[in-house]
């Protein structure tokens, strides 16, 4: 089950020209994962996710969503089938005109929700999102995160199999963004609900996601879980999305000569931990200066950088070199410029 896109394309026809939004592209979903798709602006990361729920007809292939052929469906099975998939947008798309309450209330009796049971599924949702006091609340006088909580709530209000998250945090505050993130992992773990969110920020992707496709030009360029992203990115985009993360820059009094050298070292899984330093200072007779350092938990899996400075004997900092390719666990991170 989940979502498979198989060789699906979208070309929008302008009068004077054709753009390409999304180029033939094949894609697995697993069911209950959290899958991020990250990429600059007009990469086409909307499009594909518009795509999922059919706001957007593919020009070309079939959308298939837990075993549904969407693009099969006439207008009114596609309706119904559209309810099982969620979406929540970056400018929240409330209704200014009515309370949270309401808000949440409209999307039910929109799909005909049983009357006599609506009162308790908006205040099952409104205990969800954490938003219980707030139900009688005036959008306007809401907080970013509070709306984006409100949407939710309203993504969620018909048991969606799916929720598609359109830049969901882009308009929060670092410190809202992670409450909002923590919420969409609680729904994602407790509900068994599978996410697909859309995002410009790595941080995003760190936080929240299993895996990741990395989109350029209207292309998924590269797939992978997240901690693998973040430890082995192949592709020039994706590194330069992971470099953000440690943006370890070489200080410009450091002159780098065949005798003074900067390594940077990047520890993997449990070497993350470990003290490798004190081995490097046993073995070589080599001045090791400490310049950067860094260890970051994805996914709870420990990631470590370390930049050092490096002064001695050519031939040694080669042993230095060789004794890291032949650790395990360790190995020379390129510093991405
Ligand atoms: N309805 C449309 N009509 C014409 N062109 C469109 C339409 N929607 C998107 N595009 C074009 O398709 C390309 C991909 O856009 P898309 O919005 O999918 O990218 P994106 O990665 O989501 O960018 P952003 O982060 O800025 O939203 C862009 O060149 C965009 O201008």
């Amino acid at each position: 089950m989940g979502i498979e896109l198989r060789e699906v394309s979208k070309t929008f026809e302008l009068k004077n020209r054709r753009v390409e939004a999304l180029k033939q592209t094949d894609l697995s979903i697993k069911d209950g994962e959290i899958f991020g798709l990250i990429g600059f602006s007009g990469a086409g990361k909307s499009t594909l996710l518009r795509l999922i729920n059919l706001l957007e007809r593919p020009t070309s292939g079939s959308v298939i969503v837990n075993g549904v052929v969407l693009d099969g469906l006439s207008e009114k099975e596609l309706r119904a089938r559209r309810q099982k998939i969620g979406m929540i947008f970056q400018q929240f798309n409330l209704i200014e005109s009515k309370t949270v309450y309401e808000n949440i209330e409209f999307v039910l009796k929109a799909s005909k929700y049983d009357r006599s049971k609506m009162a308790d599924r908006v205040n099952e949702l409104l205990e969800l999102v954490g938003l219980t006091d707030k139900k009688h609340s005036w959008p306007k006088n809401l907080s970013g995160g509070q709306k984006q909580r409100v949407g939710i709530a309203r993504a969620l209000a018909n048991e969606p199999e799916v929720l598609l998250c359109d830049e969901a945090t882009s308009a929060l505050d670092p410190d809202t963004t992670k409450n909002i993130l923590k919420l969409l992992k609680k729904i994602n773990h407790d509900l068994g609900i599978t996410i697909v969110l859309i995002t410009h920020e790595m941080e995003v992707i760190k936080e929240v996601a299993d895996r990741v496709g990395v989109m350029s030009d209207g292309e998924i360029i590269e797939t992978n879980d997240v901690y693998s992203i973040f430890s082995h990115p192949q592709h020039d985009v994706t590194k330069g999305f992971v470099q953000d993360i440690y943006d370890f820059v070489i200080p410009s009094h450091i002159r780098e000569t065949d005798s003074s050298q900067v390594i940077t070292i990047k520890f993997l899984d449990e070497n993350a931990e470990a003290n490798y330093v004190n081995q490097l200072y046993r073995h070589f007779d080599l001045d090791i200066s400490i310049l950067n350092g860094r260890i970051e938990y994805i996914n709870g899996m420990p990631l470590g950088f370390l930049m050092l400075h490096v002064q001695g004997d050519s031939g040694e900092i080669g042993n230095l070199r060789a004794f890291i390719a032949e650790s395990k666990g360790i190995e020379e991170a390129e510093i991405y410029e």
